[in-house]
């Protein structure tokens, strides 16, 4: 659609505000007016028809590996050091590029379907292709070429140049819609001298640096017997954690960690089903939050989690820490909607996006309200506990159309369903 457009009739509700019945107004990517009732109908502006939907800011999720969709149902029930150890890496031994681009491709339609505008995506196969298939789709995306550091220096040296020269290809990505991250694996996977190299080339080059951090007590307790202190205050006194830094994770960190990442400016994605489905343990949301740590929502992989939903993350979010701590209000919806859209737009350096404002990039999306499970109002409750991603029937990215009524517009939904099924048919038979 490249005349402007208005979308009357509609509840909007972003992470500030509610308006029971009102409009927005699209032009040139933007939005640019949101009101109450009804705007005078303008010459040359086409209409889309709100009724019965809610209108809200698409959702950003900050932590996944989209290959990953092809070992969903792989491994259950196994905690991580298990999974990855015994279950996930021999799998992705399996993968290449190709089959990595078919995962990539159905987690696009997984996600689009759920109604994420927005995506963190790292693994070290086929980066380059994820960049193509997103810029296909019309999302919006942080991507990264994902760093295991076991090889030789050489090796390590060529790995860590590749990714710094995609990221900085992303960043000027000539549809805008693609930041680089620079995202080494993990503090046990990579070696310390290669996180401070990662850091320096990622500074020298003004890319942002994220990492899966004290994900495990295992991990935790392993690092400090290596090095002395804990992951986090370990990579914040060596200033590899620096502000805007991304740690994914954070589930073991202590209170002066907690304060440690507030006084340096990090960011934390918080992926609570994996931590959960994995046996991790739980972050502490409510800390983090009280100390105005901006901290956003992922999935991880369709492998430890198992879907890309969302909403089924908010309501996780805002649900475990409230049964944790015996307090109803430890975890409040409007919280968890801001965590999932203004906070990770922000956070994957989309700062124009996530909210319904005017000067806002036009990532929105439609729920059909007119549903027995979202009977009788809207609001941040009904959204985080009664919604689902399968409630979602349109997005749109910068003004554009990927999903109307239920129909994906930017991607062959059906191909790509079998080429996924043949391609885990083909690597994975009797797994
Ligand atoms: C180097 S590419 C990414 C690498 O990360 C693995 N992975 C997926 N989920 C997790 C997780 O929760 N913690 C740690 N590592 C994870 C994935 O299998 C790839 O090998
Ligand atoms: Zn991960």
């Amino acid at each position: 659609m490249t005349r402007p457009y208005v979308v009357t009739n509609v509840t909007i509700i972003d992470a500030v505000r509610i308006i029971p019945e009102g409009f927005i107004k699209v032009k040139d990517k933007k939005i640019v007016a949101v009101g109450e009732g009804m705007p005078p109908p303008e010459d040359g502006w086409d209409r889309i028809d709100g009724q019965k939907k809610t209108l809200m800011p698409g959702l950003v999720n900050t932590h996944g590996h989209t290959p990953m969709t092809l070992l969903r149902g792989i491994s259950d029930d196994l905690p991580l050091e298990r999974w990855l150890n015994e279950k996930i890496w021999p799998a992705e031994a399996a993968l290449g590029d190709e089959s990595a681009a078919a995962g990539t491709a159905l987690a696009i339609v997984e996600m689009i379907r759920s109604g994420t505008t927005c995506f963190a995506d790292m693994y070290h196969l086929n980066w380059e292709g994820t960049a193509v298939l997103t810029e296909e789709s019309g999302m919006k995306a942080s991507l990264a070429r994902g760093m295991i550091a076991f090889g030789s220096k050489q090796a390590q040296r060529e790995k860590l140049k590749t990714a710094i020269d995609y990221a900085k290809s992303c960043q000027t990505s000539t549809s805008g819609r693609l930041r680089g991250a620079i995202f080494p694996h993990a503090p046990y996977t990579c070696p310390l001298e290669f996180l401070r190299d990662a850091k320096a080339k990622a500074e020298e080059a003004f890319l942002p640096f994220h990492i899966h951090i004290a994900e495990t007590r295992k991990e935790v307790n392993e690092h400090e017997a290596k090095h002395g202190l804990p992951p986090v205050a370990h990579l914040l006194e060596e200033g590899i954690l620096t502000e805007g830094s991304l740690a994914v994770h954070a589930v073991h960190i202590s209170d002066s960690e907690i304060t440690g990442l507030k006084e340096n400016g990090v960011h934390v994605s918080h992926n609570p089903q994996s931590n959960l489905k994995l046996g991790s343990g739980i972050a502490p949301l409510p800390q983090l939050l009280n100390q105005h740590i901006p901290v956003s929502l992922g999935t991880d992989s369709a492998a430890s989690n198992n879907t890309l939903d969302l909403f089924d993350e908010m309501r996780q979010a805002a649900m475990v820490h409230k049964g944790l701590q015996e307090e109803a209000n430890a975890t409040d919806a409007q919280t968890i909607v801001k965590m999932a859209t203004v906070n990770g737009a922000n956070t994957l350096g989309f700062s124009g996006a996530g909210l319904i404002a005017e000067g806002y990039d036009a990532d929105f999306i439609f729920i059909n309200s007119d549903q027995a499970h979202m009977i009788p109002r809207i609001n941040y409750g009904t959204l985080v506990y009664s919604a689902s991603g399968r409630d979602v029937t349109d997005v749109f990215v910068e003004g554009k159309p990927l999903m109307r009524d239920g129909r994906l517009l930017t991607v062959d939904e059906e191909k790509i369903r079998h080429e996924a099924m043949d391609t885990s048919a083909r690597l994975f038979a009797g797994r």
